[in-house]
């Protein structure tokens, strides 16, 4: 039987059960109005319900937040939810070594297994609060000690912003950014020094997979959507520096949780270095409930109620939806890319990335955010990836409210065209 646990249940669920019209949600640590709180509306949504729809809102088609799998979640409450007495792991101390939960980095590796995306056998795992606070641990890690130079680090445009944000952010000795590595490609060996090169791939904003321009050494893998959410999966990936992160492969942005799969043991050692000196690891409250959400995924794993059939089906439509509108436009294009034979749906699959990367075609739309503004579209510009103004980035992993407004004003915006 439930005892002190049974407050806590009630009090989830009832706040759980707060409707907001289907366009919003109420959170236990939501603003308190008339001691309840209150509705937490989808972007364009308003009332105390989250049941008036703004005239002329724009569609906000701008950030990452992987809200298009709060549904699958709500749809297997039962079983992801997690109850921790107000006692849970005060102490510092975890199960493992280096503030590791030993249970969540087992289910970790099982579920790299399953899905058959990365390699982990043989391979060591740090793991960071959000991926955003490995990179700069890695970063650190392949950094060469009392070097003559610091490590120049690149990316190929377009590329995710945070790697130079933070690389020009933090302390420079041992590690600055030197931008493209269209501008390094042809270099001689000599005057390379110590290069490391962000990959991302699938990359954001364009969805493309990716390899190592440079070749060099030090290769940071942010495999941040590489799962069958967003592509196909030809093979495990099987590389030195690996990142992944729940932001993008259960949803859970704001549970600040992302791993590194690391081969060099030197390079494991100082990454985890870095996180006892900036944090001390990562909240254990979030390892509990990381390890209760891939708990889940393994169990329906392949099932109807698998989270990538879910997360898959809900991408591949939004992209077929928006690749739709845009095949009758001359205005607009998309990214192009290919039907590719995916090793966990065991099958070919058609393109779901997270991302719309848009041109504008025209002359003289040159400002391409500025476009799609001007018709009530908020965007991430091109420039924002170190690309042309004439690109934008859309997000197409929002909620389903923000989708269906984004294809709305895409659809008006299109058929302007014919008059
Ligand atoms: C939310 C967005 N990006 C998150 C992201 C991150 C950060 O994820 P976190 O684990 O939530 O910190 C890391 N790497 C890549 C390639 C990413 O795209 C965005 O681009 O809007």
């Amino acid at each position: 039987t439930i005892s002190w646990s049974e407050s806590a249940a009630a009090e989830a669920e009832a706040i759980a059960a707060i409707p907001c019209s289907g366009h919003g949600r109420a959170y236990l640590d939501g603003i308190l109005v008339d001691g309840v709180p209150t509705c937490e509306c989808n972007t364009c949504y308003a009332g105390a319900d989250c049941s008036q729809l703004l005239p002329d809102c724009p569609a906000d088609a701008d950030s990452g937040d992987p809200l298009f799998l709060e549904p699958y979640w709500q749809q297997h409450a039962a079983s992801s939810a997690v109850v921790f007495s107000g006692w849970h792991r005060m102490s510092y101390r975890t199960t493992g070594d280096y503030f590791i939960s030993v249970e969540l980095e087992k289910h970790i590796r099982l579920l790299h297994e399953a899905v058959g995306n990365a390699v982990t056998d043989g391979r060591f795992i740090v793991f960071g609060s959000g991926s955003t606070q490995l990179l700069n641990a890695l970063v650190y890690a392949l950094s060469p000690e009392n070097a003559s130079t610091p490590a120049s680090v690149v990316a190929t445009a377009p590329y995710y912003a945070l790697y130079k944000l933070q690389t020009d952010l933090f302390d420079r000795r041992e590690y600055e950014w030197k931008g493209v590595t269209s501008k390094w490609v042809n270099a001689s060996v000599a005057s390379m020094g110590n290069f490391i090169e962000f990959v991302t791939s699938p990359n954001n904003p364009d969805g493309r997979l990716l390899q190592s321009v440079l070749g060099g050494s030090s290769v940071i893998y942010d495999h941040a959507y590489y799962w069958p959410h967003f592509t196909a999966i030809p093979a495990p990936a099987d590389e030195d520096v690996m990142i992944f992160t729940a932001s993008k492969v259960t949803g859970h942005a704001s549970s600040r949780f992302g791993w590194a799969v690391i081969k060099d043991e030197k390079v494991y050692q100082k990454a985890t270095e870095y996180m006892q000196l900036n944090t001390m690891g990562v909240s254990r409250d979030t390892q509990l409930r990381v390890l209760k959400l891939v708990k889940v995924m393994l169990a329906e794993m392949r099932g109807e109620g698998g989270i990538f059939e879910f997360g898959h089906k809900t991408t591949r439509e939004r992209w077929s939806k928006l690749s739709k509108v845009i095949s009758s436009s001359n205005r607009f294009s998309l990214q192009q890319l290919s039907p590719l034979y995916c090793t966990y749906f065991k099958k070919i699959i058609d393109p779901s990335p997270a991302y719309a990367w848009l041109k504008c075609e025209m002359e003289g739309d040159v400002d391409c955010s500025a476009v799609l503004r001007e018709a009530g579209i908020i965007s991430r510009a091109g420039a924002v990836f170190e690309a042309s103004s004439r690109y934008a980035r859309l997000s197409l992993i929002k909620t389903q409210d923000d989708v269906d407004l984004l294809l709305q004003r895409m659809e008006a915006l299109v058929s302007k065209e014919d008059v």
